[in-house]
């Protein structure tokens, strides 16, 4: 039997087991991704992080191809055993798990590109957590969501951040709160690639200094419902504000189960960049036999 050493890790309570693995000699297969992150005969998390090489995965190659200062690679698998392109509260966990381990040493305000499925992806450690560009962002197709709790299917608007979003904008607090996320939603059409489900709504103010509030909760792909989804907090923000018009503004806050994170979007001469700002944590270490 052979043993892995692991730290658990999360970003506003979305879960993760994080390993190292420099060369990427571990044979990590998606049945070995659902027994870690089983909460009851594994380790539990809503999915596996790890730290590999970019020079060791072919992804990683075409990563270092256009970015060869990003050395290392999130290898990101969720917890049913799929891989997806990009994780927003992963790649903060993912970066202090770098530090921590001392594989990295960024200064403040130094800026880390590491490689992912979705690309190169550049994260500024601060002083209150961890942004990361996430980069383009792209509209997608609208697209009609039914889920236990909503008598009627309501029009979600689709938002690619490297991964596939399906934004649901819904009356108020009480109709979120009454959403049956324990089963998973549907789309009309099906998205090919399937899809990460946020409903939201706005806060009861929506907007204080310039900042825009809402509050969301999502079915992620491959996960089921989670406290957190980065990179879907980054698409509900872009979805809202695209039904909401020119009067609403590029800072926002949304609030998930798990706490609060921030998104911003900015122009660059490639066109807008949307980006992600949240806590990271790493919760403890640990040695798991390997079935
Ligand atoms: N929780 C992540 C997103 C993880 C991937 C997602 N489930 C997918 O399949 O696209 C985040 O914080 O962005």
């Amino acid at each position: 039997m052979t043993a892995l050493t692991f730290t658990k890790g999360h970003g506003t309570g979305n879960d993760f087991v994080l390993f190292t693995d420099p060369e990427g000699t571990v044979d990590l297969t998606p049945e070995l991704v659902r027994f870690l992150c089983d909460r009851r005969f594994g380790i539990g998390a809503d999915g596996v992080i790890r730290a590999v090489r970019s020079r060791a995965l072919p992804e990683g190659t075409d990563v270092l191809a256009v970015e060869p200062e990003a050395e290392w690679f999130m290898d990101y698998w969720n917890a049913d055993g799929t891989v997806a392109e990009m994780c927003g509260n992963g790649v903060r966990v993912y970066t202090h798990y770098l530090i921590n381990e001392g594989l990295v040493a960024p200064e403040r305000s130094d800026t880390l590109p590491l490689g992912t499925r979705a690309g190169v992806r550049d994260v500024l450690v601060g002083a209150a957590g961890y942004t990361v560009d996430l980069g383009r962002w792209r509209l997608g197709k609208e697209r009609l969501v039914a889920s236990q709790g909503l008598s009627v299917a309501r029009p979600g608007l689709g938002i690619e951040v490297g991964n596939p979003h399906v934004v649901t904008v819904l009356a108020d607090q009480a109709e979120l709160d009454g959403l049956n996320l324990d089963v998973a939603p549907t789309f009309e059409p099906v998205p090919a690639a399937g899809a990460n489900a946020e409903f939201v709504v706005p806060a009861e103010q929506l907007l204080v200094n310039g900042v825009a509030h809402i509050t969301m909760r999502v079915f992620e792909r491959g996960v089921g419902e989670t406290l957190s989804c980065g990179t879907g907090a980054a698409a509900a923000a872009l979805a809202f504000r695209h039904w909401g018009g020119d009067q609403m503004p590029n800072s926002w806050s949304v609030t998930v189960p798990g706490g609060r994170l921030g998104v911003r979007m900015f122009a660059t001469e490639e066109g807008e960049h949307v980006s992600l700002t949240g806590p990271a944590e790493l919760v403890y270490r640990g040695t798991i036999d390997l079935p």
